[in-house]
């Protein structure tokens, strides 16, 4: 029989905080067409031109600010989400990163070499997108077909719908919610409206209230990122039991002048306070684990905009990390997909 095993794919941080290391970080990062779509020479002008002259400088003093001794926040923990799946099931568990080190080529390599030729791949990414779950599937199966064409890869889909994990994601959050706040807020990593636009089937996405955020299942919803973070929410404060007046949507980390998903989540941490909003909890759900994002741009920066706006209070509520019950998600999530392969 073929040996079977897991590589989880979370997307990776630079190797130090370094200057030149987070220009080379970024450089492939920005240069993915599946995250600046624009033909290569304008994307090239745009990332090598413009943006790769000041931002490298600027991120390295970010990411300096959450760097621990063990290195990248996001790094650290999904090694220990490995280790810790790894005790749970009994096939090798690798991690690999969309961009820098460990690499998805290294971590099908490592697979191989423990004589692995089925793997079941995890894209670490609640909601689809083309800058998250498809370029980690095409990533992978470019090296796939180009270094390891005799090995067969199952992806794991997007779960932001999947009981077990809202059960987990709802758990979760109730156990860290402080015991007084006005508030929800509910932060997702932003995408531009055209990344929208170009991966609905259908082509009937306005995004707006009737066509994104109603939560069925449809042919537009399977591959509208937009809506599959309304649809997170609902179901997560559904399980909670909280009212959806006591929540708030929103989506952080936009870059550059296109126009990208609203409400953004900088404009809505100023303006909340005046609208009774002084006592504040917040979430990331896009983000399985914590990372610059989280743990600078919105505990550290998006809590000076919420105070500078009057906010009194401001809570961060960490992403599932490495908690148990997230872990137990992973490994159901894994064995679906190991069984499959029966059935291909
Ligand atoms: C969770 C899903 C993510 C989506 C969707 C996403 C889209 C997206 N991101 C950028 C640009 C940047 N993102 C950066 C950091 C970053 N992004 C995600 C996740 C998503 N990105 C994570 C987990 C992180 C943190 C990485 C870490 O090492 O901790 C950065 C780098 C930091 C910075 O300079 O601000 C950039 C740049 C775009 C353009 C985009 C959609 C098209
Ligand atoms: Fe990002
Ligand atoms: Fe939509």
């Amino acid at each position: 029989m073929n040996k079977k095993g897991i590589l989880l794919v979370n997307l990776g941080s630079p190797r130090s905080t370094a200057v030149n290391d987070v220009k080379e970080y970024l450089d492939e990062f920005l240069m993915d067409e599946r995250v600046i779509d624009y033909r290569w020479i304008f994307r090239a002008l745009l990332v090598r031109g413009i943006i790769l002259k000041t931002r490298p400088a600027k991120s390295a003093e970010a990411y300096k600010t959450v760097w621990t001794e063990e290195g990248s926040p996001l790094v650290v923990i999904t090694e220990k989400i490995q280790k810790k799946l790894q005790k749970l099931v009994d096939v090798p568990v690798e991690i690999g990163m969309r961009y820098a080190e460990p690499s998805i080529e290294t971590g099908i390599q490592k697979l191989v070499d423990q004589g692995v030729s089925e793997i079941v791949l995890f894209p670490l990414y609640p909601q689809y997108a083309m800058s998250t779950t498809e370029t980690v599937i095409e990533k992978a199966e470019e090296v796939r077909k180009k270094k390891f064409p005799k090995v067969k890869i199952n992806y794991i889909q997007p779960f932001y719908n999947r009981d077990i994990y809202i059960n987990c994601l709802a758990e979760s959050i109730k156990e860290k919610l402080p015991e007084n706040f006005d508030a929800l807020q509910f932060s997702y990593h932003g995408v531009p409206e055209r990344h929208i636009y170009k991966t609905d089937p259908s082509k009937t996405c306005k995004i707006d209230e009737a066509n994104c955020i109603h939560s069925q299942v449809d042919t537009h919803n399977a591959y509208c990122y937009r809506h599959q973070c309304y649809a997170t929410t609902e179901a997560v404060i559904a399980r909670m039991g909280l009212p959806k007046e006591k929540t708030i949507v929103s989506f952080q980390s936009r870059l550059g002048k296109d126009k990208w998903i609203e409400p953004y989540t900088d404009e809505t941490l100023e303006t909340i306070p005046e609208k009774g909003v002084k006592n504040l909890a917040i979430v990331c759900p896009a983000f399985v684990s914590d990372c610059l994002e989280t743990l600078e741009e919105i505990s550290v920066e998006g809590k000076e905009q919420f105070m500078h706006g009057g906010g009194k209070t401001f809570h961060y509520i960490p992403c599932l990390n490495d908690e148990d019950r997230w872990i137990e998600v992973v490994k159901t999530l894994c064995e679906e997909k190991l069984d499959d392969f029966y059935l291909v």
